[in-house]
């Protein structure tokens, strides 16, 4: 089975992808981390600017060199997401996802386009969300325990640019999959909402 699961920024998608892949004994992939990879590179390359670049480096992107916790900052997602709206980048990191769900058993994927174009015949979609204030309450929280100097202002402000950019650029927009279930996290603590999310899998699997 393949679990497609998209959503805005920090509304809790990959903490529900990994304890679905856990649950299932399921592959893997937050596919955000590489956009990010993507997006630091260029950084460290000397900017954003040059398109063909990140579409190289997008194309050279080896999966087992990736750090994910230097990736996880601020100014990477902000990187991840300019780099993102790139159709050529889009085009190069297709295949290797394609790949990954493909996996003998399935696998669970999490992102912005993994129902609408990575797998669209996945077997069960979510679509998570939570109000951008809760998002940024837990993001800001996440980066400051890694002792990261962000404010709660400063990550809304991300949260919200970012969210505009990703759901209104032209390639693969974030946008919710008509077949997919809503899964709204706004009021759930982390257990709550994977036994939300984990209900929603089980009606799919049965068809319901
Ligand atoms: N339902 C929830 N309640 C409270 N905190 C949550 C919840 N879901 C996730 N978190 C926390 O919020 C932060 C962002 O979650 P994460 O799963 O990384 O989001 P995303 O993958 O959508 O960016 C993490 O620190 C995570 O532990
Ligand atoms: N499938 C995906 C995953 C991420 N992305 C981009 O990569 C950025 C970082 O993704 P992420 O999932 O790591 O971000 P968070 O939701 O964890 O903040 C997003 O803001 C998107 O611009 C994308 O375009 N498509």
């Amino acid at each position: 089975m393949i679990i497609a699961i998209d959503g805005p920024a920090a509304s809790g998608k990959g903490t529900l992808a990994r304890r679905l892949a856990a649950h299932y004994g399921l592959p893997h992939l937050d596919t955000g981390l590489l956009y990010r990879a993507v997006g630091a590179a260029c950084l460290a390359a000397g900017g954003l600017g040059d398109a063909m670049a990140a579409a190289r480096i997008a194309h050279d992107l080896d999966l087992t060199s990736l750090d994910a916790d230097a990736l996880r900052t601020a100014e990477v997602g902000e990187a991840a997401s300019v780099v993102a709206a790139v159709p050529e980048v889009r085009a190069a990191l297709l295949d290797l996802q394609r790949r990954f769900a493909a996996q003998p058993g399935g696998a669970v994927l999490d992102g912005r386009d993994i129902g609408t174009v990575i797998c669209p015949d996945a077997g069960a979609k979510l679509f998570v969300t939570a109000t951008s204030e809760v998002r940024a309450e837990r993001r800001f929280k996440e980066l400051s325990g890694r002792g990261d100097a962000v404010t709660y202002d400063e990550v809304l402000a991300d949260i919200r640019k970012r969210d505009a950019r990703d759901s209104h650029r032209a390639a693969a927009p974030l946008v919710q999959a008509p077949d997919s279930a809503l899964l709204d996290t706004s009021t759930l603590g982390i257990a709550e909402a994977f036994a939300a999310a984990l209900a929603l899998v089980e009606a799919r699997r049965a068809g319901t």
